[in-house]
């Protein structure tokens, strides 16, 4: 390890110490670091010359002009935003620090006998863009399960929640409070130096990936009333926890499906509501808790995550109206209906992908091994012929392909997980992986607060008046 690096980390070291598990694991002689604070501890400072001799070459260059309609446009394909986990190609989709998602399936390190990535190996990919050993994978899941508890006036905010409080606003109540206890908001408070941000940032990010199962699990059992919480495993890996805290770990199926979906889900480059929510107040210097709570909010909107809620309650709407087993013509006019209803087809179109989504066929290609028979699977196949051609028919969406939304909740409902109003949730867990890997490299890299400019229409009209 660099002098650099080590004086980075002993920067980081209170916080570190923390974690019993971690110091515990802290080796200054090993040279194949199982700990993954110390592996980034050993990249930072490469990095950080890295973005300098980057910006040295290429930063007065410009990427094109910028439109006035993208302004009104949501801001489709302005180059804005520095993301380094993942990068989304409209063509191809997702590749998570250049790598597909089938081709993580084949790489990353997974659980004895099971054939899906396991998440922990995603999170180092996704932070370290190298692929883990399955010892720091497994350091890693002991890790977050010796972080896992929640302290208990959390429990008590969502033991106190009504059930009829949508799961994702309980999600994001838990996640905000969480921030009670953020390394980086006392050591902010305590006078820290900016060099040292990431230390406390990256405590906060392990903390909160690690709590998050016993938050989704308290409150699907709260909301569903489903009993008591059983206690972390730590002999575990996160995603059997996370289905055994929800009440599903005898069934290895949803555990193998819960490690896929947490991958597949954890990051979709920067510009994404919720990712971008994430950088956006993080850069306030909110922490990671703040951060994800909002994040969390973004998600919740059924234009963005909770389209994964909306397509199996617009699957069971179709069923009742037009029979389980309806032909593909019933099933064209029920897609006409909801588009005359002024109502989007959920699952279907995309900000920027053109094509389908891998994670939708990383989905089918699931099902055809797990669940080949399954109604609700074939009824998504049937769609699958029917929607594009609709909607290009209507003629508005850019894409009419499927995105992830539109195979997830199938796969939940076949292993007995039929609350859609939960699904959220599960990728609320997942896409903190993401986020998280993203706020540590901010902090890491000293980015700035974000603050782009805005314009009135007034202001924009004069503008061009003016040079007319
Ligand atoms: C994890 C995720 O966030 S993936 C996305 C999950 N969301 C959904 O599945 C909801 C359904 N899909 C949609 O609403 C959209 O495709 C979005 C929000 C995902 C992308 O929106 P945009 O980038 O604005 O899409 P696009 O440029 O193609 O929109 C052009 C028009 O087509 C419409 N359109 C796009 N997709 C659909 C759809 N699935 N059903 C009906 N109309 C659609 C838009 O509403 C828009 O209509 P308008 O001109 O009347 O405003
Ligand atoms: O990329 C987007 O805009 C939406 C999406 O699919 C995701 O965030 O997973």
């Amino acid at each position: 390890m660099s002098a650099q690096a080590r004086s980075l980390l002993n920067a980081a070291r209170p916080s570190l110490r923390r974690s019993a598990f971690a110091s515990a694991r802290f080796s200054s002689t090993s040279s194949k670091p199982t700990s993954l604070k110390e592996r980034l501890a050993e990249l930072i400072p490469k990095e950080i010359e890295n973005v300098k001799a980057v910006r040295a070459a290429h930063g007065k260059k410009a990427f094109g002009p910028v439109l006035v309609d993208q302004l009104y446009g949501g801001m489709r394909g302005l180059p804005a935003l520095i993301w380094d986990g993942s990068v989304l190609d409209a063509e191809e989709g997702i590749r998570f620090r250049g790598k597909t998602i089938p081709e993580c399936q084949a790489l990353l390190p997974k659980a004895p006998g099971g054939t899906e990535p396991l998440p922990e190996a995603l999170f180092w990919l996704l932070l370290t863009g190298e692929v883990p050993t399955p010892e720091q994978v497994a350091e890693l899941s002991r890790d977050w399960a010796a972080r896992a508890a929640l302290p208990e006036f959390v429990e008590e905010i969502l033991d106190r929640c009504p059930p009829t409080l949508h799961p994702m606003s309980q999600f994001s109540l838990a996640v905000t409070a969480l921030n009670h206890n953020s390394a980086f908001a006392k050591a902010y408070q305590d006078g820290i130096s900016k060099k040292e941000y990431w230390g406390p940032t990256f405590e906060d990010s392990m903390d909160l990936i690690a709590k998050l199962p016993n938050i989704a699990g308290r409150i699907y059992r709260n909301v569903f009333g489903k009993g008591k919480l059983p206690a972390i495993d730590a002999s575990k890996d996160y995603s059997w926890n996370l289905a055994n805290l929800l009440g599903f770990s005898e069934s290895e199926g949803f555990v193998e499906l819960l490690r896929l979906y947490i991958t597949i889900h954890s990051d979709h480059e920067g510009g994404n509501v919720s990712a971008h929510t994430g950088k956006l107040v993080g850069s306030a210097l909110s922490d990671p808790f703040l951060a994800y709570g909002a994040a969390l909010n973004g998600l919740a909107g059924p234009l963005h995550g909770l389209a994964n809620q909306e397509v199996l309650i617009w699957l069971r709407k179709m069923q009742s109206t037009i029979g389980e087993d309806a032909t593909d013509e019933a099933v064209r006019e029920y897609v006409w209906s909801t588009l005359k209803g002024g109502q989007v087809v959920p699952g279907y179109g995309h900000a920027v992908l053109r094509k389908t989504d891998p994670r939708y066929t990383a989905q089918r290609e699931f099902a055809l091994k797990h669940l080949p028979d399954n109604k609700l699977f074939k009824l998504v196949g049937q769609i699958y012929n029917i929607v594009p051609d609709v909607l290009l028919e209507a003629g508005k969406a850019k894409n009419p392909w499927p995105n992830v939304d539109a195979h997830s909740g199938v796969l939940l409902t076949h292993y007995g997980m039929d609350q859609m109003q939960f699904y959220t949730v599960l990728f609320g867990v997942s896409r903190a992986f993401g986020v998280a890997a993203q706020l540590i490299w901010d902090r890491a890299l000293g980015a700035p607060l974000e603050r782009p400019k805005s314009y009135s229409t007034v202001a924009i009209d004069k503008m061009f008046k003016d040079k007319a």
